[in-house]
């Protein structure tokens, strides 16, 4: 990158240097390792308020150059799962890899799964996501695995179905709402949690980790989609957009299952 504020997946080695945050000891993604979990029956079911959007209430999605965002508005919300507060959805957004290899950010037993979707939460206790992204415990995404599967999954389509439209770096549209509960698993009770980082530039040490240990799959044609039609610069595609895993530094990896 030209400066700091750019930074690019092609670089991941250097963004410790422009990033201080980024050569932190609670980073992430990292490899969950099964055999190393504990499990914590303390850790309820999540709870998700009014994820179910209706079509007359529009969503911007956009090609932020990294990834593609869909804003969620701040009714949506988050409580249970282990989580002493609660906590406004903000954005979700997605990794993915390419025709060369799969790219989600968390590995499970060093398997990486196709791609994995991110939905951003940020606790009530602040006004703004920018003012909670830099404090502890300030952020809490919710993680799913999407795999392969044989059947193509309606619920992405209703993002998939606009791709065209975000394909160049900084465009945005608008979709209809729709029950974004339908992009995670159905099983909300079996999860892995651990406390970690932004995967991108900052990095902020801010961010609540909640995996679920339950997949969604999408067709092979809907992964391609989405490997294939982002632009992320003037010529290059948006492809393996996904961090390697950081090390534990000594972290616990939680289980709401035994
Ligand atoms: N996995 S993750 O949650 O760390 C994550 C990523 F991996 C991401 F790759 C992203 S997108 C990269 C950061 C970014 C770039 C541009 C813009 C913009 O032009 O509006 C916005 C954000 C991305 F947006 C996020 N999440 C954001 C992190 C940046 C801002 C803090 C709060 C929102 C969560
Ligand atoms: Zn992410």
């Amino acid at each position: 990158g030209h400066g700091p504020s750019h930074w690019s997946y092609t670089d991941k080695a250097q963004w410790a240097s422009d990033f201080v945050y980024c050569g932190g000891h609670m980073q992430s993604p990292i490899n969950i390792d099964t055999s190393t979990t504990l499990f914590a029956p303390e850790l309820t079911p999540l709870q998700l308020y009014g994820y179910n959007l209706l079509p007359e209430q529009k969503l911007s999605l956009r090609n932020n150059g990294h990834t593609i965002v869909l804003s969620l508005p701040a009714n949506m919300s988050l409580s249970g799962g282990g989580f002493l507060e609660a906590y406004r959805a903000a954005q979700l957004h997605l990794h993915w890899g390419s025709k060369a290899g799969p790219g989600s950010e968390h590995t499970v037993d060093g398997h990486r799964y196709a791609g994995e979707i991110h939905v951003v939460h940020y606790s009530t206790r602040f006004r703004s996501i920018r003012e909670a992204a830099r404090e502890p415990g300030g952020l809490a995404v919710l993680a799913a695995f999407l795999q392969v599967g044989s059947e193509e999954n309606e619920a992405y389509q209703h993002i998939f179905e606009d791709l065209d439209d975000i394909h160049e770096e900084g465009e945005e549209t608008l979709i209809a709402g729709f029950d974004i509960a339908q992009l995670l698993p159905a099983n909300l009770s079996s999860y892995f949690h651990y406390n970690g980082s932004l995967t991108t530039p900052p990095c902020y040490q801010t961010v609540n980790w909640t995996v679920f240990n339950q997949t969604v799959l999408l067709s092979q044609e809907q992964i391609s989609v989405l490997e294939e039609s982002l632009l992320g610069g003037k010529e290059h595609l948006i492809q393996g957009n996904f961090r390697l895993p950081q090390s534990l530094h000594g972290r616990r990896v939680l289980a709401s299952f035994p």
